[in-house]
């Protein structure tokens, strides 16, 4: 659920910014969307020019990006921890609580944003906001989604079926699941919200990252601003 107005250049401007902390030897979490994708070629150019980097995925299309790119790539059970992941993201408010999810790669995300020592947002100012309000999408079971679609009623939201663009029926993550994006209005508690779709029964991740961003680089058009 992709509703954004950033440029090409400021997304690449926060991107390469963001490859440019990765350090010789670092385990990197190798984020999903357009802006994180920057920062994935970036890494594949100084892999080039001999920087010894293992990259993480956390999609199907970052993973793909990675070996087109010439990174070496492991998993998270591979590896003792991840240095520093660079990720982007659809909202992010004044406190650097997250909203992610709208290529419906928040579940692996997360698990690899979380992990990393250093987690490193990359983002064009189209995504900055002082209060988060846009829905939050949450990736559930199949066999779950109407049971999720009633609870997410009783926290106080509307859930809808993300759809395909160029398919009839619903989306399918890369866990092969569904995904609800759940309008909650404007979020003021963003971890009492998060808690709450946690204990979800069949809610298998949401895509509020809260507490989990260490740096916000934001892609302007004539540099990046940085965010702590
Ligand atoms: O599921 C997708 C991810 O959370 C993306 O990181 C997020 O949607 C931002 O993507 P983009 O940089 O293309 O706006």
């Amino acid at each position: 659920m992709k509703t954004t107005g950033g440029t090409d250049d400021q997304k690449r401007r926060a991107g390469e910014r963001a490859a440019e902390l990765v350090a010789d030897g670092d385990v990197v979490g190798l984020g999903s969307g357009s802006t994180a994708a920057y920062a994935i070629r970036a890494i594949g150019r100084a892999t080039a020019d001999g920087l010894t980097v293992r990259g993480i995925p956390t999609s199907f299309d970052s993973r793909r990006l990675a070996r087109e790119s010439g990174i070496p790539i492991c998993s998270l059970g591979e590896v003792d921890g991840v240095d520093v992941a660079i990720d982007g993201a659809d909202r992010i408010d004044a406190d650097h609580h997250l909203i992610k999810g709208g290529g419906a790669a928040h579940a692996r995300e997360k698990v690899v944003d979380a992990a990393a020592d250093r987690f490193v947002v990359v983002a064009d100012p189209s995504k900055t906001v002082e209060t988060l309000s846009h829905p939050v999408p949450v990736e559930v079971l199949p066999e779950a989604y109407a049971a999720v679609e009633r609870d997410v009623e009783d926290l106080g939201g509307g859930a809808t079926l993300r759809r395909g663009e160029a398919k009839d029926g619903p989306v399918v993550t890369d866990n092969g699941n569904l995904v609800l994006d759940c309008a909650f209005g404007r979020i003021d508690d963003p971890r009492g919200l998060a808690r709450r779709l946690s204990g979800v029964p069949g809610v298998v991740e949401h895509g509020l990252f809260v507490d989990l961003a260490d740096t916000v680089y934001v892609g302007t058009d004539d540099g990046v601003e940085r965010l702590e």
